[in-house]
């Protein structure tokens, strides 16, 4: 509801042609709008408006603004207040009521003129509200037209900048244009790059994975390196510990074998003081006996005087008896004589007998006196007697006892010396083991395999196994010759080349070298008793390592030896030295025989680094071939395979009782040093260890009586 003076919100219909209108057309537009008007009874500021347009005419659309009047005490604040009164009608209290209905006529015309003034006062108000509007209205206008001089100055301004705008959209559109050839080049660059790139990626995939590969064989490398590093220290250890084993073996068979000759002489001086021991300690027994019989003599005799002296005594006791008791008689009768004179009645003639019977009484008791004096010195004599005898009994008894002891010495360093011997011939029969031995060395090529075997007999720090062992032979043979032995040895030397086998003591040989004819010529046989004989080899009786040092130069000059690219000097061929040892204790009657192959291999070489050609490469293959049947001899053995391949070369074949016999067998393994060598080094201790694990039998000792057959016989 809007009071007067309120301000009423701008209809938006409002044109100038409304507000030019005259009270009158308002009316008749109000009138109309009577009769066009909505009932629009809930409308708020817009139905106000269209009251205002409906005008008083309209009294729904008056009493819907709510312009609420009162006039005359009547009150019209609504349509309905309006139409109440309209639709009022005059009764009177009867029909002829004229002054009632007169009465309800005044006071509705009443109401009525109340209702016409509310109207004008709604019209005056709307035409003040109207007022207002036209001046609003020319102030919008005004603001329009202001707002038109703008918007007029922004458009030429817009303009311009269109203008400009488009300019610079031109330009853009250039510029634009030109990115775009540049985008277009961009994507072709960048299309490019991804390929590129797509490329890159591929091949820094294959790179990664060609570093991964790297990495892990640097790795394994790395681990192998670590490996063989372990290994050639462990090696190293080793060999200083056999070195040191080797030395001390070496020392304390010299020691043992000067123990041994200084012993022979401790027992041989022994044994003849022993004889002369014996011999005196017979004599001491005989005089013992002797001395025995004199003793018991001697007791005898003190026997005797004991009893003698008893009898002397008890004589001397009886004499002392009769002494004392013609001493009584004597003093009895001294007294009565006393008596006799004292009483006068006697005669002097029995004075005189008794005067002399006391003198023959003095007499006999002097007379025993002194036989007890000679008695007493016979006693003493005795006693003095019977002690000598006690003394020479004692000195006697001593002296025997000293013998006595003497001899548990004597016999006591014989046992001590009898122990020695058995140590020393302890100490010789483990020295003979430990030289009964098949050794080879194994290795690649130009690691030092002939080094080790042979090295430089000529320079005494670089002799090789073989003059060294020869020599610790020879040496232990002379020194055991002290207790009975006597050793005889035979040495021959072969070489397995191509699969044939040539003799290296043979006196001449021939430069046109007939395989064919070697072939049948050197045949490998074993017997029953595992005894190896190759038809035709030569064998040479050898006292002296001189002897051996000889032949050995013979052979390493006969020896087929040629220049690789991995050694100067490269054997080309299987180098087999054998020495046949059998022993004689003529004392014992024992009898000892042994082998001992020394072998130097030839070195298992790759051909691809080698470069062997031609004779070179028909070598290298025989030479990995008979290795490989090495290795599968030993693996054969190590699985304990029914089945072990000792015919697949000659060099198994040759070395079968060695391998798998009853001898001992060490294997040396050669190993370069050579990074570049690290492959083969692998191989050859993976090689290692298997034999290592590999256990051939037991060793028994051959140990027989006389007219035994050789184990090794040589046609
Ligand atoms: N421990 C060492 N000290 C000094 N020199 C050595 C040693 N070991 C090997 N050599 C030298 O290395 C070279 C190759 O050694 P050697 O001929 O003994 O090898 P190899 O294993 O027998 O080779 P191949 O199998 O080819 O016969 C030789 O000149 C040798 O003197």
């Amino acid at each position: 509801m809007y009071s007067r003076g309120q301000n009423i919100p701008r209809a938006p219909s409002t044109t100038k042609e409304n507000l030019d209108e005259t009270p009158m057309d308002k009316r008749r537009r109000i009138t109309v709008g009577k009769m066009v008007g909505p009932n629009t009874t809930n409308l708020r500021p817009r139905q106000v408006l269209s009251a205002v347009n409906v005008g008083p005419a309209d009294p729904t659309s008056a009493a819907n603004s709510d312009a609420g009047s009162t006039v005359g005490g009547i009150e019209f604040s609504s349509r309905e207040d309006v139409e109440r009164l309209l639709s009022e009608k005059i009764k009177g209290k009867f029909k002829t009521d004229l002054k009632g209905k007169n009465e309800q006529m005044i006071e509705y015309i009443k109401k009525l003129k109340a209702c016409i003034r509310w109207f004008m006062e709604l019209e005056d108000g709307y035409l003040l509200e109207q007022e207002k509007l036209r001046s609003l209205s020319e102030a919008e206008e005004k603001r329009h037209a202001e707002i038109e001089t703008q918007m007029k100055i922004n458009i030429e301004e817009l303009n311009s900048r269109i203008e400009d705008l488009q300019g610079q959209c031109a330009s853009l559109q250039e510029k634009l244009s030109r990115e775009e050839a540049e985008k277009l080049a961009i994507s072709k660059s960048f299309r490019e790059e991804a390929e590129a790139r797509v490329a890159s990626d591929r091949l820094r995939a294959s790179l990664a994975e060609e570093l991964e590969r790297t990495t892990e064989d640097l790795k394994r490398n790395s681990d192998q390196i670590k490996l063989l590093q372990d290994t050639n220290k462990r090696l190293q250890e080793y060999n200083t510990s056999l070195q040191q084993y080797n030395s001390n073996l070496q020392a304390e068979s010299v020691k043992t074998g000067e123990a041994i000759s200084k012993m022979h002489t401790e027992k041989t001086a022994m044994m003849e003081t022993i004889a002369s021991l014996r011999d005196h300690t017979n004599l001491l027994k005989s005089q013992l006996d002797s001395s025995r019989s004199s003793q018991q003599e001697a007791i005898k005799l003190k026997e005797e005087l004991r009893k003698e002296v008893g009898c002397l005594r008890a004589e001397l006791q009886q004499v002392r008896d009769d002494r004392d008791h013609q001493l009584s008689q004597v003093q009895s009768l001294s007294i009565e004589l006393a008596n006799y004179k004292e009483l006068t009645g006697k005669t002097s003639k029995e004075l005189d007998t008794i005067t002399t019977t006391r003198t023959t009484l003095e007499a006999t008791c002097s007379s025993q006196k002194e036989r007890i004096q000679l008695l007493e010195s016979q006693v003493e004599a005795a006693n003095e007697k019977l002690k000598r005898a006690d003394l020479t009994a004692i000195e006697v008894m001593t002296e025997y006892e000293e013998q006595k002891n003497t001899i548990k010495v004597l016999q006591n360093r014989v046992i001590d010396a009898d122990i020695q011997i058995f140590e020393a011939e302890k100490l010789r029969k483990k020295l003979h083991n430990t030289i009964l031995v098949c050794i080879f060395a194994y290795g690649q090529t130009g690691s030092g395999k002939t080094y080790t075997m042979m090295g430089q007999p000529e320079a005494s720090e670089q002799k090789g196994l073989i003059p060294r062992s020869l020599e610790q032979i020879f040496q232990i043979s002379q020194s055991l010759e002290s207790q009975g032995w006597k050793y005889k040895m035979q040495a021959s030397m072969l070489e397995i080349y191509n699969e044939t086998i040539r003799d290296l003591l043979a006196p001449i040989r021939s430069s046109n070298f007939d395989a064919t004819a070697a072939h049948s010529k050197f045949a490998i046989k074993h017997d029953s008793n595992g005894n190896t004989h190759v038809s035709d080899l030569t064998v040479v009786d050898v006292c002296s390592i001189k002897e051996v040092s000889f032949l050995l130069r013979q052979a390493a000059q006969s020896r087929s030896v040629g220049r690789t690219q991995m050694n100067e000097q490269s054997s080309r061929s299987h180098f087999v030295f054998t020495l046949r040892i059998s022993g004689v204790n003529e004392s014992t009657d024992q009898h000892v025989q042994g082998v001992l192959n020394l072998i130097d291999l030839a070195g298992s070489e790759r051909l691809a680094k080698s470069g062997s050609t031609g004779d070179r490469l028909k070598e290298t293959q025989a030479i990995n071939k008979s290795l490989s049947a090495l290795s599968d001899v030993i693996f054969a053995i190590a699985k304990k395979d029914d089945h072990v391949p000792y015919r697949n070369s000659k060099l198994t074949y040759l070395l079968q009782p060695c391998l798998g016999g009853d001898s001992k067998t060490l294997m040396f393994v050669n190993i370069s040093p050579e990074v570049s060598s690290a492959g083969e080094s692998i191989c050859s201790l993976r090689f290692a260890a298997r034999v290592n694990s590999c256990e051939i039998g037991i060793p028994r000792r051959q140990t027989q009586m006389r007219s035994l057959d050789s184990r090794l016989s040589y046609g």
